[in-house]
């Protein structure tokens, strides 16, 4: 246990980190932003196919990434770790390490956790967040005339999983984005400070979590392909593989970049870009029609 929890620098949000029955963090706005999030092992990572240090950054990612996605920063993780009774050393310091450097990213400490045997490894996050003083961005404010708008690319952790489930070679930079998101965590606050309407993070694809977007807010969706830039290493790998591009732009999931929408007057804040608009009706249509692909991830479904 001592090694999970000592010797870490905790920023000033962390009131009292590790070791006592619980830790304190701080809560400047009175109000604070929570969310969790777990990834199973073959469930959501291999051993094989992932460091422990890319799981313990990919476990931090996706749940800071809810944080942000409320127009918040995060202040504080709680880290629970289930891990079968051999799991060497090595693995548990891989862990904490990507855990800490990711946490690190975003500004924030791991204040706590707990630590049980399992027969796989299993990593729940409870992330905590501070809005500053602002109203946070719910996904229920998009109103007909706003833009759609994302911050972060699209795909790349889809493309990255095909890559590997394929066990086709090259293609490194794709493998990379599927083992650790790299989302800006800087990117909600600065979409709430510009007067973002909705916002929401990418988890299980693009077109599904516009889908909560447009019904929490009564209204419907419209992605424009023209304005998605597929990368070059991305439409080699779909090449190569038989597949389009945009099925893992439109469907896939794991990136962690922000969707959200905005005032058609509003300049948007540096790193976001226009795919989309805002109407009258229901539902997500891409380039003005219904999407036979996959919209997302489904966590039963597959
Ligand atoms: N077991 C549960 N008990 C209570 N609320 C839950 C439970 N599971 C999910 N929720 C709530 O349902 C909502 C949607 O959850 P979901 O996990 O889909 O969100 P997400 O974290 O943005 O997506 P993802 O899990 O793909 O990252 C959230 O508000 C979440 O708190
Ligand atoms: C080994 C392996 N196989 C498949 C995937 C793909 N995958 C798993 S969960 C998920 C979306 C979020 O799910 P949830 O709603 O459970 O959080 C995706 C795209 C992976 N990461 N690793
Ligand atoms: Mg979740
Ligand atoms: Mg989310
Ligand atoms: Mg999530």
């Amino acid at each position: 246990m001592d090694r999970i929890t000592q010797g870490r620098h905790h920023p000033a949000d962390t009131v009292l980190g590790p070791g006592d029955d619980a830790a304190i963090v701080a809560a400047p706005s009175r109000s604070v932003v929570a969310t969790t999030d777990m990834l199973v092992q073959g469930r959501h990572f291999r051993l094989d196919w992932s460091s422990p240090v890319d799981i313990g950054r990919k476990a931090i990612a996706q749940n800071a990434a809810d944080v942000v996605a409320m127009g918040a920063r995060c202040t504080g993780f709680l880290v629970a770790l289930g891990c079968p009774s051999d799991t060497p050393i090595s693995v548990t310091d891989g862990l904490t390490d990507g855990l800490w450097l990711e946490a690190e990213r975003t500004g924030a400490g791991i204040v706590g956790g707990d630590l049980v045997q399992s027969e796989s490894l299993v990593i729940s996050i409870t992330a905590l967040g501070d809005l500053d003083g602002r109203p946070a961005v719910l996904r229920s404010g998009a109103q007909p005339g706003d833009v759609v708008a994302v911050a972060g690319r699209l795909g790349r952790s889809a493309a990255g999983l095909a890559v590997l489930l394929a066990g086709i070679d090259g293609h490194d930079g794709l493998v990379d984005a599927h083992r650790v998101p790299s989302p800006d965590y800087s990117r909600g606050a600065a979409a709430a400070r510009a007067g973002a309407t909705s916002l929401t993070d990418v988890s299980d694809g693009l077109l599904a979590d516009l889908g909560h977007i447009a019904d929490a807010s009564s209204v419907s969706i419209d992605v424009v392909t023209e304005l998605l830039h597929p990368d070059d290493d991305m439409r080699s790998a779909a090449n190569e593989l038989g597949v389009s591009v945009f099925d893992w732009m439109l469907g896939g999931g794991e990136d962690h970049a922000f969707a959200g929408t905005f005032p058609a007057s509003v300049i948007l804040p540096d790193g976001w870009v226009v795919i989309g608009a805002v109407h009258d009706g229901s539902g997500v249509t891409v380039d003005g029609r219904g999407h036979d692909g996959s919209h997302g991830w489904s966590s039963f479904s597959v």
